[in-house]
């Protein structure tokens, strides 16, 4: 099933599919059905539904929000164990397409931005090689959870995100216009924040966590969350306190990219099983935040030396902003303003990728036959280039 968003980006992805996605899917002979989605929760809605038997994947062409609703239909049914088991793809149709740039990086390829990021994620979609996706659960203050793929934003890089909504014509440049707007009127932002390094986790003291008064969620639908206390508890004392309360962003990352040109978590991969979290403490001047979006497009951000940012993986983590009032979002989409906490399960859903990952090799699945890859290698040959890894694995598979 191919769900389209004919609103995401600047309006064209129903042009996308039938000029650049259809034409692919016909000449790999790859059946679909085509959704056009009418409405917000269209998709989540149709998910929750529908006999996931007679669907191989849902691929959605849109930005990451429609992925966002789908992954959170999946889990909201009574057999949601197995739904989240569908292979899901993306194909990029909005402004950011953070995970289609990440699923491209992953296969180690050079950069690709627009539609050469779409055809490369066409042609991942052609193979449907299938890897482990990790998925975040986080508990909002209304003891609501969804469960996230992306990242989950405060401060400015949220700020940012919101305020440039109004930019989306001019596509992924609306990220740098809201950057530049939001760095003319810096904020400081009041809040505490605490997280269970990854490298202390261990089966041993996880015990530990599930002896707490944790998984306010244990009897609803998706996996318990068993390193999370209930969110209005004190963390628990083997996790890390941050001191300072004064932030300029906190920015928690499950995938790569945050967009196609922010590079945000380099060492992030599909199923790493960690939260890639990065904050950046108040009394950065203007220019050194400049300069640390400037050499995230490439991910060089980590290696510049700022005193002001830090970088953790981790398991788990509790966000308590103090500042009245601010935006919060997950995956890009505004969520609830207040307490936050957030834990990983590694690889719990499947996504269409590459074929190697940048961190540990995926369990590699073949859906469609290696005929179809024959036909695109006898007619596309001299396009190949683009794709070396991908081809280079393909033959070893086959
Ligand atoms: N036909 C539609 N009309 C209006 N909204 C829709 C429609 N179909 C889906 N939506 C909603 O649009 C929202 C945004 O979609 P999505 O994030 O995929 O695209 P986008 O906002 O253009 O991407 P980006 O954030 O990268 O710019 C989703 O919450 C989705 O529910």
């Amino acid at each position: 099933m191919v769900l389209v968003n004919p609103q995401s980006g600047r309006g064209q992805a129903l042009q996308l599919f039938s000029g650049q996605i259809e034409p692919m899917l016909t000449e790999a002979s790859v059946p679909y059905t085509l959704v056009i989605t009418e409405h917000q929760n269209h998709a989540r809605d149709l998910v929750r539904e529908t006999d996931l038997s007679q669907w191989d994947a849902l691929v959605i062409l849109s930005g990451d929000g429609l992925l966002f609703e789908v992954l959170n239909g999946l889990l909201e049914r009574e057999d949601w164990e197995e739904a989240i088991q569908t292979p899901l793809g993306i194909l990029p149709g909005g402004s950011g397409n953070a995970l289609a740039a990440s699923v491209h990086h992953y296969t180690k390829s050079p950069p690709a931005w627009g539609k050469e990021l779409l055809l490369s994620c066409g042609f991942l979609l052609c193979k449907g090689l299938v890897t482990r996706l990790d998925l975040v659960s986080v508990h909002l203050a209304s003891s609501q959870r969804i469960f996230s793929f992306l990242s989950l934003a405060w401060g400015f890089v949220a700020d940012v995100d919101i305020e440039s909504e109004k930019y989306r014509l001019v596509g992924p440049m609306r990220f740098l216009v809201g950057t530049l707007m939001r760095l003319a009127s810096l904020k400081v932002y009041q809040g505490r924040l605490a997280y269970l390094p990854a490298p202390t986790f261990t089966p041993q003291n996880s015990s530990l966590c599930s002896s707490l008064p944790c998984g306010p969620n244990i009897n609803q639908k998706g996996p318990p969350d068993s390193l999370l206390p209930a969110l209005e508890q004190p963390v628990p004392d083997h996790w890390t306190v941050v001191n300072e309360e004064d932030f300029v962003l906190v920015l928690a990352m499950f995938q790569s990219h945050l967009a196609e040109d922010l590079f945000a978590a380099p060492g992030a991969a599909a199923d790493d099983g960690f939260i890639h979290l990065l904050y950046v403490r108040a009394g950065i001047s203007r220019l050194a935040l400049l300069t640390l979006f400037m050499t995230m497009e490439k991910g060089g951000h980590l290696a510049i030396g700022c005193p002001h940012l830090v970088y953790e993986r981790v398991k788990a983590f509790r966000l308590e902003p103090l500042s009245p009032e601010g935006a919060i979002t997950v995956d890009g989409e505004m969520v609830e303003y207040g307490p936050v906490q957030a834990q990983v399960h590694e690889g719990i859903a499947r996504l269409i990728s590459g074929p190697r990952g940048c961190g540990r090799q995926p369990a590699l699945r073949p859906l469609s036959s290696p005929g179809v890859i024959i036909l695109w290698r006898m007619r596309h040959g001299p396009d190949m280039k683009v794709f070396p890894p991908h081809d280079i694995l393909f033959e070893s598979w086959m």
